[in-house]
């Protein structure tokens, strides 16, 4: 306790008469999650460890991530604490839903007999956070970035390539569970702009037979999942309408989260995240991010996003003109103001779709 650790350290220890080694590889400040590697940290009652065999070891751990998630499982837990805004109940639902089995203990998951959720379908408009909440569901199973493939990537003009990279997406999961069984470490994938692959080829009776094909192939490699404790495929998409009922049947894309603009509440918790890191020293006092929050109805998160960073923009260019004749930036008197913002707030363009 009160021992400070920091990024690869070795540290030798005895367990039962054996003499073990752990490299550190990397410290998170819990609650900063987002804020990047932190060089060291004191650990405390509160420190979560998660172990790694090297990939020479033949040492196993189970259930590594069962401690480190508890907290992100519990009914109280803030998911803007992993950079998600006002999406508390999607991200509640899909904890219940698509992780929870994941970490009850292998033995017991056995007994009950249960399967996991292995496919997501994250829709809703544009710029609303689902590949955001897919990326942070990642990490929570997997303790690092999942693999993102885009739909538009998969589909390809030449014959045959797009049924591979289809194969190729699901070869790393099998592999493993080949190799390691039970023990097979959580597999993420996302699948953003899945829809790409009902639209792929254009109108002719050729390219409807090829999408066809296509689909009944994820369909089939889906269905292989059942057999694959160790896999999560979380598909996202803005047009959920275009996707053939045969991907969203149990077993395939089985638990569906709809995603919509965020309320004013929701917008203010994104405000606060996007403000997070210049609060202290960057925003001027008048700054209300609440005032805010209520005059920007109908933004989605990315164009809160875009807001902020116009207006640091803005900030930026009065910042350099004052400072014109002088050489450098001066740090200390930078600040953005509530004018900033509220100069933005009309040029934007706020797009609203309907979804399916
Ligand atoms: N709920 C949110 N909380 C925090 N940031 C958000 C939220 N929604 C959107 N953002 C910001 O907007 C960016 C874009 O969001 P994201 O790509 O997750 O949207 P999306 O719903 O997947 O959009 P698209 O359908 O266009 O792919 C995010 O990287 C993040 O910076």
């Amino acid at each position: 306790m009160n021992q400070v650790m920091s990024s690869g350290q070795r540290v030798t220890f005895e367990y039962h008469m054996t003499a073990y080694i752990f490299t550190v590889n990397q410290v998170i400040m819990k609650g900063q999650e987002n804020s990047g590697d932190v060089e060291r940290g004191m650990i405390s009652n509160d420190t979560s460890f998660i172990f790694e065999a090297a990939n020479t070891s033949s040492i196993k751990f189970v259930n590594q991530h069962e401690a480190a998630s508890s907290n992100v499982l519990r009914d109280d837990f803030n998911p803007q604490s992993l950079g998600i805004g006002g999406l508390g109940e999607q991200f509640a639902y899909i904890c219940r839903r698509a992780l929870l089995s994941r970490f009850v203990p292998l033995q017991m998951f056995h007994k009950l007999g249960i399967n996991h959720v292995k496919g997501l379908l994250l829709y809703g408009p544009p710029g609303t956070g689902k590949t955001l909440m897919a990326n942070q569901i990642g990490k929570i199973l997997n303790g690092k970035e999942p693999k993102v493939v885009r739909g538009p990537d998969i589909v390809s003009e030449m014959i045959g390539k797009t049924e591979k990279n289809i194969r190729d997406l699901f070869a790393d999961a099998e592999n493993d569970q080949r190799k390691h069984g039970d023990q097979s470490k959580h597999h993420v994938i996302i699948f953003d702009e899945i829809d790409a692959i009902c639209k792929m080829g254009g109108s002719t009776r050729a390219a409807e037979v090829a999408r066809h094909r296509i689909v009944q192939q994820l369909a089939t490699k889906m269905d292989g999942m059942k057999a694959l404790n160790n896999i999560l495929l979380i598909g996202v998409t803005n047009r959920k309408d275009l996707l053939p009922e045969e991907l969203l049947r149990p077993g395939r894309f089985e638990l569906k989260v709809k995603f919509s603009l965020p309320d004013e509440s929701g917008r203010l918790q994104i405000l606060e995240i996007l403000t997070d890191k210049m609060e202290n020293s960057f925003l001027a006092p008048d700054v209300n991010l609440q005032e805010l929050a209520a005059r920007t109805e109908k933004y989605s998160g990315a164009e809160l996003e875009a807001l902020v960073n116009s207006s640091v923009s803005r900030a930026f260019n009065r910042a350099s003109s004052v400072h014109s004749t002088k050489m450098g930036f001066d740090e200390e008197s930078f600040k953005i103001t509530m004018e900033d913002f509220l100069h933005q707030l009309h040029p934007l363009a706020v797009q609203v779709i309907s979804v399916n």
